[in-house]
């Protein structure tokens, strides 16, 4: 589902590339943790895989495409399968926890039925439907994430990829933002999650990648968090 091959990633103007020769795979349906302490590398590694950013060197492979060689006409298609969860949130304040959702299927001109039946089945999935007409303004933290999660898994995209989910939550809604994850890898769909949520990462004993310094440390089938803090 994803892959880098010998991937390098240097911010124009920084001393030191914020990624170092990262070779990583990560099957379709699996379910990953990026790990690694402040400035270690996770987003710039998500970014990639979206094309919010491009490596310096090397080839991020995503569903089977070269995402360094698209064209930028070609990288809408590309997200439409990405659903994309970030640590803060990202709602339109503003519009209602529906809106928010149905924005997502609007940008790909999907009719109007098609958004009748989904949104609802998103925000069904994330405990939200009784809120769906409440300005996301008005929610909880953690249900403008969970609002977040809906919107990320409305076009049934075949990669989840989330930074940071729970950084602003307390445990209980980070719990119930990892828990809604899981549920979403258990439908199949492929998700990495960057995080520094060492209990919950301790706790689930899933394949944990982590990054120190923009390298590739560790790599474990069933990891911990594995840092002194
Ligand atoms: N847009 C940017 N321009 C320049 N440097 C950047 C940019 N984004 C990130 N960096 C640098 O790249 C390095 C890695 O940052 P990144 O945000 O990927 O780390 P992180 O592991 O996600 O950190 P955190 O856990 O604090 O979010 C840092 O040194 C950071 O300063």
């Amino acid at each position: 589902m994803v892959r880098f091959v010998r991937v390098s990633k240097q911010y124009p103007g920084q001393s030191r590339p914020s990624l170092r020769d990262i070779t990583l795979n990560v099957e379709r349906g699996e379910f990953v943790f990026i790990v690694g302490p402040s400035g270690a590398g996770k987003s710039t590694l998500t970014r990639l895989i979206y094309r919010e950013e491009l490596p310096t060197s090397g080839q991020v492979i995503v569903g089977g495409v070269n995402v360094t060689r698209l064209r930028p006409s070609q990288v809408p298609y590309l997200r439409r399968n990405i659903g994309v969860i970030f640590q803060d949130f990202k709602l339109l304040p503003e519009r209602t926890v529906y809106e928010n959702v149905a924005f997502a299927l609007q940008v790909t001109e999907a009719s109007y039925r098609e958004i009748q039946r989904r949104v609802p089945a998103a925000l069904e999935l994330v405990g939200l439907l009784d809120k769906a007409h409440q300005r996301a303004q008005e929610l909880s933290g953690g249900e403008q994430q969970r609002v977040a999660v809906a919107r990320a898994i409305v076009r049934s995209p075949s990669l989840v990829l989330a930074d940071e989910p729970t950084g602003n939550l307390d445990p209980d809604n980070s719990w119930q933002i990892m828990k809604l994850l899981l549920e979403i890898n258990r439908m199949g769909t492929t998700v990495i999650v960057a995080t520094h949520a060492r209990e919950i990462v301790d706790a689930l004993q899933r394949r944990v990648v982590a990054l120190e310094d923009g390298v590739l440390v560790r790599d474990d089938q069933k990891g911990s968090y594995g840092y002194a803090i």
